[in-house]
């Protein structure tokens, strides 16, 4: 199988729903169903900060999310828990500067996805280096889904990246939704990566339609 390609990572990354049931007061499978009806490329489980699960309910949530996701041919990213992305084989595993290194998760995940959170130029070319095959940078814009979120960068720092010549597949997060996708998108990312602007959606199955419509453009 081996690594996955560039190409392929890019194709992915173009809308990106990260969810964990914190995110919701719906039946979070049900999120999920919708959203990927409406066109998400890939879906991160992200059990995270008040409210969320632990232990055995986060597990047997996470079972029943990668398998919607597998029933329909969405690969399932597990948030920050490499222990249960091993253990569910999960399709690629997402870290943060303060989770596990990168280069440790390269060896624990084999050819697995892998991601990893960037905010200095210095973080983005280490984690390329570690083997990661795709970069999440921001929160581009103010985020309501991360309580200890840092200053938010402006899509300017994913032209930055651009500009010191880092050629990894790039992802914005944070704050992003309908009306500043283009901005985004123009700044040379990859793809978007959503949680409220789904998640929080009186129909999660329209927003992630009418985002991917938008992101349609970029395809
Ligand atoms: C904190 C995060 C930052 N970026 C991303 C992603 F969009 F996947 F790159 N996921 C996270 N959980
Ligand atoms: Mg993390």
């Amino acid at each position: 199988m081996g690594r996955i390609t560039r190409a392929e990572m890019i194709q992915y990354l173009k809308l990106y729903f990260i969810f964990g049931s914190q995110n919701t007061t719906q039946l979070p499978e049900q999120v999920v169903k919708e959203a990927i009806a409406g066109g998400i490329t890939l879906f991160q489980y992200r059990e995270k900060g008040e409210g969320s699960k632990a232990g055995a309910e986060k597990e047997e949530l996470a079972r029943k999310l990668q398998e919607i996701c597998r029933q329909n041919g969405i690969p399932f990213i597990v948030n920050d828990d490499i222990d249960l992305a091993v253990q569910l084989n999960a399709d690629g595993l997402h870290i943060g500067q303060e989770d596990i290194g990168a280069k440790e998760a390269r060896k624990m995940m084999g050819d697995k996805i892998l991601g990893v959170s960037a905010y200095t130029i210095d973080e983005g070319l280490e984690a390329a280096e570690d083997g990661a095959d795709y970069l999440g940078l921001g929160p581009i814009y103010a985020t309501g889904s991360k309580d200890d979120a840092a200053e938010e960068t402006g899509p300017q720092v994913i032209t930055l990246f651009r500009k010191m010549g880092i050629k990894t597949p790039i992802v914005g997060i944070g704050g992003i939704y309908e009306d500043n996708i283009d901005e985004v998108m123009k700044s040379g990312s990859d793809g978007i990566s959503i949680i409220s602007a789904i998640a929080s959606a009186p129909s999660p199955f329209e927003s992630a339609r009418n985002l991917k419509k938008r992101i349609e453009n970029y395809l």
